[in-house]
């Protein structure tokens, strides 16, 4: 039951499922309002058009002249239609969002916390959810949903995540590492974990998730300014062309009634595309949640279809991420079990997966029994991505184990083995720690370096899986024009070769959060739009700098709360179907506005001829659609620039399939289909319309 929500995910919004059309009607009612309608300014202008056109009819009802009013009555209502198709475009593009939240909020379903009140006799009280603070501390056990999103702070159990993510294979949720973060409303399956509250109430991933999907147009942000000026350039161009009119026609003697003139500019101005632009923009949004990803923002989605580069950290994005120790090779002079035994002392307290596989694999292959830390009195010093080292002082003495190089720099500073630095150049040990730390890079490894007062004790091989079939992804992402760089804090050999194995096109290596940072800042300096997938609280930084910052849902919540997107999945080459997805909205959203433009060159020359007939006789040789009479000219201009949004809704909602061609065939693609079909389909439909209300005697 609990993944049922996102099978329905998969359906696509249509315009034949009553679920969605009857609440959508309800909604373009609603949307009439003002205030809301102000954000999208051609709709807007038409409202105002629509008010001040429904006062005059008003005044003509209510002066009784005995003049037929059939016809101002049948524009007024026209003009209040376009509106209306305008904001049913958007409802039905929120409408599956609708349906989707009211699924999510049956998941999230009162749960009754076990809040831990005593650290020492872990003794819980029960606790309802929406009671628990921030950083209270809650017991979870296997069968138990999880209360609030949080930070795992002990144990490791595995957790059903399909109310979030939809997919039911249980995944291991752990302390320490970039594995820690937990989801308010999973379930978890086996054994017990000890969180930590990160959400204050209402404001969970689930509570996002539901009014990110319930509400996409709140959440759009103003599209790319160049298409806003556009659209209100034409919009005032044609006002001030609407407005010289009756000075012409004055010129020859007529008038032209004012509610004519307000038709005619609401047929000229780009109204279709005004309508159907924030329909696109929740389309596309909403195909990223199908493919389990969730924008923050629409301006994320916009940018990912110019996507120029893409930054990935190594582990945990393009390898598995659970790097476990596979070997201990010790340093001449030193023995295996000395270096196994310092290995699990300076990893007892270490909550990272690394750490807990150097006491795991301590004790199935040497036999040595795990040592409570408090008993051995020692300072456990955490492993941080700055110092690239961890480790234990006990008394006078001290253990390190990191990164070679951190190891090295730290025995330089203490005085002793290491000499890296010293004018001798490397001495024989570091000769020799070098050369284990090649082999184990070479391989695609890690190593780690240990020491222990001073003394270089060996090496632990930690060992890491490139993830399966991302090489393949990274060529597509090549063809795309996408550049690939790899970021990692690991050592530049082991760094190359995974980017070898995985294909990717760079990378930097032994990177802090700051150069995470300082590369894409360069990179933006440059002009490129920059997307980069992260899972650790160290990429937060450069998640939120990155311009579509995709945070892979199995990390930290740092990280979650740092990006634009959350890919459930955890997939980075997911970023193929975002930039995919980014590319179609904007393909749509250009033909889509070639083809209303172009509608209003046919309408113009299709209306203006037909109007002046009467006062310019020599104007029939334009008239070439041979329109009835002035007036069903006008009303047919004005039914068919209606009838479009309605008929183009299906197309802004599916949107236009992406193909890799270069932009430049792109763009000559859209201008022959959509500006010539925007040319010929209004001197059609206009004519088709003028033929029926010619018939039915409306004008
Ligand atoms: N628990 C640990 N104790 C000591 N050293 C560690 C530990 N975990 C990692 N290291 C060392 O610190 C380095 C940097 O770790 P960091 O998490 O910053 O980067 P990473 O995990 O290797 O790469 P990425 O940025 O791709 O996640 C690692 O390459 C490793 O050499
Ligand atoms: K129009
Ligand atoms: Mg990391």
């Amino acid at each position: 039951m609990q993944s049922s929500h996102v099978r329905k995910r998969m359906s696509v919004a249509s315009l034949t499922d009553p679920q969605i059309i009857v609440p959508a009607v309800g909604s373009a009612f609603a949307k009439l309002d003002p205030r809301t309608l102000v954000k999208n300014p051609v709709m807007f202008v038409v409202e105002i058009v629509a008010a001040l056109s429904t006062v005059f009819l008003l005044q003509d009802v209510l002066a009784r002249d005995g003049q037929d009013l059939g016809f101002a009555l049948q524009i007024v209502a026209w003009l209040w239609f376009t509106i209306l198709f305008a904001n049913f475009a958007e409802a039905v593009a929120e409408g599956r969002g609708k349906a989707q939240a009211s699924t999510l909020r049956q998941t999230r379903e009162e749960t009754i916390a076990k809040l831990i009140v005593d650290e020492k006799t872990e003794l819980t009280v029960p606790t309802p959810a929406s009671k628990l603070g921030l950083g209270q501390i809650v017991l979870v056990e296997a069968g138990d949903l999880i209360p609030s999103d949080g930070e795992v702070v002990e144990g490791v159990a595995s957790v059903n995540e399909a109310a979030v993510t939809g997919e039911s294979a249980p995944v291991v949720r752990e302390a320490g590492g970039d594995r820690s973060a937990v989801t308010g409303g999973t379930l978890v399956v086996s054994d017990w974990l000890k969180v930590r509250i990160t959400a204050a109430p209402g404001t969970t991933f689930l509570d996002r998730m539901i009014r990110l999907v319930e509400a996409p147009s709140a959440r759009r942000h103003p599209t790319k300014l160049r298409l806003t000026v556009l659209l209100a350039g034409l919009t005032l161009i044609f006002l001030i062309v609407v407005a010289t009119i009756p000075s012409f026609a004055s010129y020859a003697g007529g008038t032209i009634p004012l509610l004519v003139l307000a038709a005619l500019f609401v047929a000229l101005i780009p109204t279709t595309i005004g309508a159907l632009l924030s329909a696109i923009g929740i389309a596309g949004m909403d195909r990223l949640v199908r493919f389990n990803v969730l924008a923050m923002s629409g301006r994320a989605v916009e940018a990912a279809g110019d996507v120029d580069t893409l930054l990935l950290d190594k582990t945990g994005t393009i390898t598995l991420g659970n790097r476990e120790a596979a070997e201990f090779i010790p340093m001449k002079g030193a023995s295996e079990q000395e270096l196994a035994d310092a290995a699990q002392i300076a990893s007892l307290a270490d909550e990272t997966p690394e750490g807990r596989s150097i006491v795991v694999l301590a004790k199935e292959k040497y036999g040595i029994r795990g040592r409570d830390i408090h008993e051995l009195g020692a300072t456990f010093i955490p492993f941080s991505a700055q110092t690239r080292m961890s480790g234990v002082d006990i008394g006078g003495s001290w253990i390190r184990k990191g990164a070679v190089d951190a190891v090295l720099v730290h025995l330089d500073a203490s005085g002793t083995q290491g000499n890296r630095k010293k004018t001798t150049g490397l001495t024989e040990a570091g000769h020799e720690i070098d050369a284990i730390a090649e082999s184990i890079s070479k391989s695609g490894g890690t190593p780690l370096a240990v020491a222990k007062d001073g003394k270089l004790l060996g090496v632990i091989h930690l060992k890491d899986i490139v993830k399966g079939g991302i090489r393949e992804r990274f060529a597509e992402l090549r063809r795309m024009g996408i550049r690939t760089i790899m970021i990692t804090g690991d050592n530049p050999m082991t760094a190359a070769a995974i980017a070898a194995e995985a294909g990717v096109d760079d990378f930097l290596a032994q990177a802090t959060p700051e150069d995470k940072l300082k590369l894409i800042r360069a990179e933006q300096a440059k002009g490129k739009l920059v997307a980069m997938c992260g899972d650790g609280t160290n990429d937060a930084p450069a998640l939120a700098q990155s311009d579509v910052g995709v945070a892979m849902n199995t990390g930290t919540q740092a990280a979650r709360e740092a990006g634009n997107m959350v890919d459930l999945d955890s997939n980075p080459t997911k970023l193929i179907e975002i930039v995919e997805i980014g590319k179609q909205l904007l393909m749509t959203r250009g033909a889509l506005t070639t083809f209303s433009i172009a509608n209003d060159v046919a309408k113009y020359f299709a209306i203006i001829p037909a109007m002046f007939i009467a006062l310019y006789p020599q104007l029939d040789a334009l008239n070439v659609m041979g329109l009835a009479t002035p007036q069903s000219a006008i009303l047919s201009a004005i039914i068919f620039n209606a009838l479009i949004i309605i008929a183009l809704i299906p197309l802004a909602l599916r949107g236009i399939s992406y193909r890799p061609l270069g932009a430049a065939a792109v763009l000559r693609r859209n201008l022959l289909i959509y500006g010539l079909g925007g040319l010929i389909v209004p001197f059609i439909g206009i004519k088709l319309i003028d033929v029926l209300v010619t018939a039915l005697h409306l004008a």
